[in-house]
């Protein structure tokens, strides 16, 4: 899975958008070590959330090229990168600006095959979560759970019977505790790569009907 060319994000314009970093990479990396398992599901649909500059989703597509390729962001100017991205990746991304999936929930109710994440994990005061800007990308909250928790229930509802939901988590956030709850929702977890980043200990989990 090649790294988008994404040159085009020192522009000014794109200053509250999340830089392409090394949980960005480790989570292409995952998804590469997966690439055999992915291309069986054959996916037609596949969600990235939170998709800041549009790079994971991006490669994604340009893998998947029939694949219809989301991406959510809560901060407008990451939807715009993503769009951006896309164009200079020559791929198709439909970016949407919304809370986690609100706006496109309801339309893609057990459909999706691809679902990705690399959430805002990092433990921050409570009130750092769910600002407009850049602080959005790595504020977490307690536990640095405060945002994906909230997603995780609506994580059966979007997955298709075959469907895949990859994320990234620190060792910070507790990944036992996620693990047991997504298992309470009848979904079983594999940790696909870890690795240590500066003094984050990061791991890509992937979760799927079991
Ligand atoms: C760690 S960054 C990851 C960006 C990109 N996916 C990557 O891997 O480089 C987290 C992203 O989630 C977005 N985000 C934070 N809270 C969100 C929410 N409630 N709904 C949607 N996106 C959110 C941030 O704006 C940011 O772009």
């Amino acid at each position: 899975m090649n790294t988008p060319v994404f040159d085009f994000l020192k522009d000014d314009v794109y200053k509250s958008v999340y830089e392409p970093s090394e949980d960005s990479f480790l989570l292409i990396d995952a998804l590469e070590n997966d690439l055999e398992l992915i291309r069986k599901l054959n996916p037609s649909i596949c969600l990235e959330v939170g998709s800041g500059s549009g790079v994971v989703i991006s490669a994604v597509s340009k893998v998947f090229p029939s694949a219809y390729c989301l991406a959510t962001d809560i901060n407008h100017v990451a939807a715009l990168a993503t769009k951006k991205m896309a164009e200079t990746n020559k791929v198709t991304v439909e970016p949407v600006v919304t809370d986690l999936t609100s706006a496109v929930r309801s339309r893609l109710l057990s459909q999706v095959d691809l679902l990705v994440f690399n959430p805002p994990y990092v433990v921050t005061p409570s009130e750092e979560v769910g600002t407009q800007s850049l602080q959005a990308a790595w504020a977490g909250g307690i536990k640095g759970r405060q945002v994906m928790d909230r997603f995780f229930p609506f994580v059966p509802q979007l997955l298709s019977t075959k469907g895949l939901f990859y994320i990234v988590v620190l060792k910070d956030n507790n990944p036992d505790e996620i693990t047991e709850f997504m298992f309470g929702q009848g979904l079983k977890m594999n940790n696909v790569l870890s690795r240590r980043c500066g003094i984050e200990h990061l791991s890509v989990l992937r979760f799927e009907n079991g």
